[in-house]
This record gives C-alpha cells, structure tokens and sequence, in this order.
C-alpha cells in the first residue's frame, strides 16, 4: 500500500492524517494545539507540526505529503532564513487602516479587483506589509523574503534550502494581494506600492507540481485550507460549500477567475487549476465556543439547550460580530443581542440564539456569492454540532450535506500529494461513504429580525 500524508495547519490546530494513495482509506491521524492570539510566531507551527506527526506514528513509510494550512499571514524572513517576527495572521485587523489607504491609492476598489481578483482587507497579506513598513521600519528592513504558513511549513519540511527554495501554489498566492489569479504572475508592482520594494516571493507551482523532498517522502505544492477543503470534499462547480472553523467561510469551484469590486467575494484560485469564489467572516465556531462559556456548559450541551428550545429563540437575535468583522468590513465591529424579555431570558434562548444567530450570518456569506445550488455542504468544526446541522436548513433555506466527519483541509492536502505521485490530468478519485442529508422548513422571520439587528447595530454603507 503506497501512503500519503495531509496536513491541515489552521488557526487553532495542527492536524495530520496519513490515507492509502489509491483508496483514499484513512490509516493514521495526529494532531496538536496551536497557541492562541492573532500573532504567532511560526516556531509553534512547526512544533505542533511534529508533535502531530509524531501522534500518527511518523513519516517513514509516507512517500509524498501535502500541507495545507490558514491564508494570508505574513511570514517574513531574513536573508538567512530567520523569522523575522511573529507571523500576522488572517484575522489580525491592525492592518485595516492600511487596506483602507491602499485602496486609495490605486485609485479605488475596482482597481484592486481588476488587479488580483479582490479588494484587500485586514487578512490580506499586502495589508499586512503596509503596516510592517510604516510601523515597524527595522523588521521591514530586516525582510529578504516573505511567504504563507504552508509555504513556510514545505519549506522548513524540505529542510529550508535558501530564500531561493520556497515555493507556493495559485491558492495561497491568491490570497496575498500581490497575485493575480487571472493571469497566473505576480504584480510586483502593488509590492512596491505597499512596501516600498519587492522581497523574495516563493515561485508558484501547478496544482500538481512538487516543492522538494523532506528526506524520502516527495512534497506537494501544498495550498490554503479553503482551497484543501474544496479539494478534500471532492467540491465540483454547481457546489456550494460552507465552513464552520475559527473563520466562516462560503466558496465554490468556478471555471473561470471573478472579480467583485464591491469586495465581498474575493476572487481566489483554487488547487486543481480553476477558481474559488470565496465569502470569509472572522466569526464562526468561536462564536459557539463563546455561548458555551457565557453559559457555562459544554459544546454538546449548548447544542441540546439549542435544539430544546423553540425555532426562532423567542425572537433573541444575536449578531455574531465579537472578534470585529471582515464579511461585512467592520474590524472594530462588537457583538450584540437583541429582543431579550422577561420570557426568552433563559439558557435555552441564548443557545439557540447563538447558533441561528452564527448561521443567519453564514447565509449572508453564502447570498454574497450569487449562487442558487439546491444543497449546501457544511463543514469544519462547527458542523460537528448536531444542533449546527439540524438548525443549518431552517435558516439557508436549501437542504444541508454533511460529508463523512473527518479532517476535510488535512483530507485535500492528502489528495494533492496522491496527486503528485500519480501525474494524472486530475486529482485522483477517493470514493466518501457516509455523506448525512438535512432538511427542515425554514423558521419564518429569523433571518429578517437577524437583519434588523445587525442594520440597526451597523448600518449598511448608502
Ligand atoms: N462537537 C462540536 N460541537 C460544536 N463545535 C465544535 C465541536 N467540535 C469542534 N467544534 C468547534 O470547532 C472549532 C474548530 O474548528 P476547526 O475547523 O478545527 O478550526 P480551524 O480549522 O480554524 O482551526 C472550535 O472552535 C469548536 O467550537
Ligand atoms: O482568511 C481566510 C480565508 O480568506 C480564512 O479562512 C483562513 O484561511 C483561516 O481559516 P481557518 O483556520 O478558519 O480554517
């Protein structure tokens, strides 16, 4: 049996699965923790890394991994590969000023979406860079090169061979503001203009190209976990798939590059070639984490708090915004509840709140796309919760699907490595047992109340 490895390293965790390359067949599976806050330095990374490696029994009879990990934070190195400091993450938002002066500088929204497919925000790493060069001018002095987590994570895996060895592929790259999905190159020019010069970038590699070797074991290009997980739920055009991890996201494969100057959808690539359309929130499973803790119970007991109440929680409605938001552009947004009486103050109520509140703000997401699939696909760890994917259908408004529980973004990176062993046009087959369908009517007025909510907390720009 030939093995190959996945690995997803996200925001909260870092985990592993090793699959047999033909079947698909799960063998092994590790994982760890990775520290909290939204500056880490990638060390940690790379400790959890291989502690995970190490919980799935190591790598000796693995002949080709793939690493897919967050987007957009910033890696910045030195010119002997050093890290220059802790990475920025995705959902840092001290770069919003600077998203905001880029824009108009390259004369507006529109101008950005022509350029890469998106208009930046906060996560994005051009931001990112901006606000090293005007804050932090030593570090960003220091800078020689600067990459994603997962490509940092192949290249610290093929044993950091040189500025020179660092490499990507069009997922990742599409989510830094400087790449453009439409014509495959990068723009050095918005480099310049957000950092005053152009530091060594990793070389872009196709979908199934290889980024070195980490002793026997041959490494995939790798990707950004969104696009890991299209790859890892098999996602075909005409899906639509929503995930429920530390971001909410709602994406879809597309045969050609998009470009929305309004900067909802941000126009990335994906791992096989094509595109992905793609909605992000700050605020998602956290926010059930949150719910548990204000209530003092479990994650299990929140969902059976949830689903023991009545649909619609007795009109609460809670705007999930407590990290500050990206999906609308509120990085200093709060979180807030509303329509609380003597008769829907109770645990039950605030459970249920919480998770129709979450999902009222996915499906803002998921509108945001323009797209009218029968069904929805729901996975991260958020759609673990039985309450999550039984409440899911009564707020989209279409069935839900989830596919067979497992490591979706760790499941991609596997299937990108097979990939790589196998030099085929496409990615090879794995057949999924197990997909479970959900379907219920839709509770009327949750989404508007949910709606007036939000408007009369943030009112939508004129
Ligand atoms: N049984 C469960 N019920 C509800 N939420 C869960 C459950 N298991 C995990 N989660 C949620 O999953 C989240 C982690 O999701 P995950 O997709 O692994 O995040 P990331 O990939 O961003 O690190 C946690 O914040 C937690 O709230
Ligand atoms: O910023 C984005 C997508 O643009 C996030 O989706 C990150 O890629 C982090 O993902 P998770 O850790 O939540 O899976």
């Amino acid at each position: 049996m030939t093995l190959v490895a996945g690995v997803d390293s996200s925001t909260q965790s870092c985990k592993i699965v090793i699959r047999d390359a033909e079947t698909g067949a799960l063998v092994r599976e590790g994982r760890a923790a990775h520290p909290e806050g939204t500056e880490v330095h990638p060390d940690a990374w790379w400790t959890a890394l291989n502690a995970a490696i190490e919980q799935a029994g190591g790598l000796d009879d693995v002949a080709a991994l793939g690493v897919g990990a967050q987007q957009h934070g910033m890696v910045c190195l030195d010119e002997d590969g050093r890290v220059v400091r802790p990475a920025l993450l995705w959902n840092d938002t001290r770069s919003a000023g600077a998203a905001r002066d880029l824009i108009g500088e390259l004369g507006g929204p529109e101008k950005w979406a022509d350029a890469v497919g998106s208009v930046p925000v906060a996560s994005f790493t051009v931001t990112k860079l901006r606000w090293l060069a005007e804050h932090e001018p030593d570090n960003a002095a220091r800078t020689r090169a600067v990459c994603l987590p997962h490509d940092w994570l192949t290249w610290k895996l093929a044993g950091a061979p040189g500025l020179d060895g660092l490499r990507t592929d069009r997922g990742d790259a599409s989510g830094t503001g400087y790449w453009s999905p439409a014509t495959g190159a990068y723009r050095p020019d918005l480099l310049e203009l957000a950092f005053g010069r152009v530091p060594v970038l990793p070389e872009v590699l196709e979908p199934a190209g290889e980024a070195g070797r980490h002793g026997g074991v041959r490494l995939a290009a790798g990707t950004g976990d969104n696009m890991a997980a299209a790859l890892g739920v098999g996602a075909q055009p005409g899906d639509v798939v929503v995930s429920i991890g530390t971001s909410g996201t709602a994406f879809a494969v597309a045969e050609t590059p998009s470009a929305d100057p309004s900067g909802l959808v941000a126009g990335f690539a994906d791992a096989t070639g094509r595109y992905l359309p793609l909605v992000c929130t700050l605020n998602a499973a956290r926010v059930l984490d949150a719910a548990a803790r204000m209530l003092g119970v479990s994650l299990d007991e929140l969902g059976e708090l949830a689903l023991a109440a009545p649909a619609g929680a007795g009109g609460l409605a809670l705007v999930p915004y407590l990290e500050g938001e990206r999906t609308p552009n509120l990085p200093d947004a709060t979180g807030s509840l509303h329509g609380l009486r003597l008769d829907n103050a109770t645990p039950g109520h605030l459970a249920r709140a919480a998770i129709e509140g979450l999902l009222c703000h996915l499906a803002d997401a998921f509108d945001a796309l323009g797209l009218a699939p029968e069904r929805v696909l729901l996975i991260g760890g958020g759609a673990r919760s039985e309450a999550v994917r039984r409440i899911a259908p009564t707020v989209f408004g279409r069935p839900v699907v989830v596919p067979q529980p497992g490591e979706y973004v760790a499941d991609g990176a596997a299937r990108q490595a097979a990939w790589l062993l196998s030099g085929t046009p496409e990615p090879p087959v794995w057949t999924s047992a197990g997909a479970r369908h959900y379907e219920a009517e839709v509770t009327p007025g949750v989404r508007e109340r949910y709606a007036a909510a939000r408007d009369r907390e943030y009112p939508p720009a004129s």
